[in-house]
């Protein structure tokens, strides 16, 4: 049985523009780092990037397992973490797949890489766009920059001002862009109608509405999904793979948004993609390029091709900076 040196540092990195969803405003991110060394020299690291609010553990719960830890584990450890711990479950395994294939180094514990892999090639990603009418410009840096599909957030104002904006943001987007709105949950179920029934007859193409009404009203969003040609796409329903066996099992064939970084085990999480052929869309938690590589090859194995990967805000992170420290 291979025995792992275990060792972790937390971090801590503000967003440049704190982000606003219909839960409130989020300013900075906090995480873990987790890196396994074998007595060779080898060594695999991995994100412990919890969002409590969204279904995952909390980040002090995540601290908790890594403090009780003991620095040496066996693959046996890694395998039986439970359940409820999924943002943990996520970083060991990607640390343990990861083993060797970074370059040996003297230190145990090396910082961030000063240069970071260049992502995927195979994949295209959605442009994050701010809450509200900030949207109406930004979407044209985005595009300059080759975005194609943009990600808005609504469910954060008042449904009058929101489709204001929404109205002159389709009007001035070209033809061959596409939009997925993001509510968060954000809806009530009258609103999530008026907002299906007017993408319906919108001139942009909206990929879908995502995660319209609250994880509780599973019925509803199944059946809005049976009554509107938008797609909606569950997210915080399916934060977890748990989650997502349970929707799926409950008869949800329409699109699924899946965070690798919360969803749990990554080997388990690929099997399911694979035995039912779900309509993924990926998506980020914000993490840094050690969690987001991970995470992107995930979505590089299992993302349908006309689907774009969600990991567009990665420059919205003050990104230069993000020391570790023992916690
Ligand atoms: O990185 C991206 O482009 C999208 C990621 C995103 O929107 C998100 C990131 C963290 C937590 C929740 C969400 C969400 O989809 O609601
Ligand atoms: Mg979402």
């Amino acid at each position: 049985m291979k025995v792992y040196h275990f060792d972790f540092r937390c971090y801590r990195r503000r967003f440049l523009q704190p982000l606003v969803t219909s839960h409130g405003m989020w300013h900075s991110r906090e995480g873990i780092i987790i890196h396994l060394g074998d007595p060779r020299g080898s060594y695999g690291r991995g994100e412990i990037a919890p969002i409590s609010w969204f279904g995952s553990e909390t980040l002090k719960q995540a601290l908790d397992f890594c403090c009780k830890l003991p620095r040496e584990i066996t693959e046996e450890v890694i395998f039986s973490i439970p359940d409820s711990l999924p943002a943990c479950q996520f970083a060991f395994e990607s640390a343990l797949s990861g083993m060797g294939k970074w370059p040996v180094r003297e230190d145990s514990f090396p910082l961030f890489p000063s240069s970071s892999p260049p992502d995927a090639e195979s994949l295209t990603y959605t442009g994050l766009l701010p809450a509200g009418k900030a949207a109406l410009n930004q979407w044209k840096t985005l595009w300059k920059r080759g975005y194609r599909t943009f990600k808005w957030k609504i469910g954060v104002d008042g449904t009058t001002k929101e489709l204001e904006i929404f109205e002159l943001l389709t009007r001035s987007l070209p033809p061959a862009a596409k939009l997925r709105l993001d509510a968060n949950a954000g809806l009530s179920y009258e609103e999530a109608k008026f907002w299906l029934e007017i993408c319906d007859h919108v001139q942009t193409n909206v990929e879908f509405i995502e995660q319209p009404l609250p994880v509780q009203k599973f019925s509803e969003m199944l059946e809005l999904s049976a009554n509107f040609k938008t797609a909606i796409a569950l997210d915080e329903s399916v934060a977890t793979l748990t989650q997502l066996q349970d929707c799926f099992e409950k008869g949800w064939r329409g699109i699924f948004v899946i965070k690798p970084g919360i969803a749990g085990s990554p080997s388990r999480l690929r099997q399911f993609c694979q035995q039912h052929k779900i309509d993924a869309v990926f998506s980020s938690v914000f993490e840094t390029s050690v969690g987001r590589q991970a995470a992107l090859q995930l979505a590089a194995e299992l993302s349908r091709s006309n689907r774009s990967v969600g990991f567009g805000m990665n420059n919205s992170l003050e990104s230069a900076e993000h020391s570790l420290f023992k916690c």
